[in-house]
């Protein structure tokens, strides 16, 4: 699903990783690892293909990214540390939004998959008036709503409480055995739930 080949990535004259290379395929997940400002982010960013990359190449279905971006973007579900979630608009209308940018019509579904992230009686306020949990809820709507194949997740278990924590497990395994692809940075130790579970640790080079 996803190569990644001899990847550099530098910032303020500082070398944050070097030749670094790795696979992803279908139905597995990795978890990126490593200290404050060792270049998680940066890493997710340029596997992204928000940030170019000092040296290397980033390749899904064998094809570099940046020759097809469309295609890759439309593989691909980024979830970063800002949610992308517009505050001054409810839920509901988020979620109308992001099915409106897919081209997806109002199926009827959004209440019900609300209520099963645990946010019923707060679909129709404005999300910026919920709690941090509850935002982080209503951002992560979107796993449960895209097709795309290669997830990429940046402390997606921020502010979820326990119960939280285990719907968005249980969500992953789901995607995972439907043949899709997990990349994703987490301070949650995940090797009890994911036997399967990859890691990636990046040190902070000086
Ligand atoms: N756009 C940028 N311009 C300049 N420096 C940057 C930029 N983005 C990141 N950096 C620097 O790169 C380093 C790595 O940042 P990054 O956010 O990738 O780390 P991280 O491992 O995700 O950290 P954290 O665990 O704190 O989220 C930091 O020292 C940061 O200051």
């Amino acid at each position: 699903m996803l190569e990644i080949k001899a990847v550099s990535c530098i910032k303020q004259d500082r070398c944050l990783f070097d030749s670094l290379s790795f696979s992803l395929k279908a139905g597995e997940i990795m978890q990126v690892e490593g200290p404050n400002g060792a270049g998680k982010t940066s890493l997710l960013r340029i596997i992204a293909g928000f940030a170019r990359a000092d040296d290397g190449q980033v390749l899904f279905a064998g094809e570099d990214i940046q020759h097809n971006y469309d295609e890759f973007a439309a593989n691909l579900l980024f979830i970063g540390h800002k949610t992308g979630v517009n505050g001054q608009l409810s839920a509901y209308e988020n979620v109308r939004h992001w099915q409106a940018v897919h081209g997806v019509r109002d199926n009827g579904e959004i209440y019900p998959l609300l209520a099963q992230l645990g946010l019923v009686g707060l679909e129709d306020v404005p999300v910026r008036t919920l709690s941090a949990g509850q935002q982080r809820r209503v951002a992560l709507v979107r796993l449960w709503h895209n097709h795309a194949k290669l997830w990429i997740l940046d402390e997606p278990f921020t502010a979820l409480d326990k119960k939280g924590v285990a719907l968005l497990q249980q969500r992953f395994q789901t995607h995972l055995s439907n043949g899709g692809g997990i990349l994703l940075t987490t301070h949650q130790d995940l090797t009890a739930q994911f036997a399967q579970l990859l890691t990636l640790s990046l040190e902070y080079r000086l």
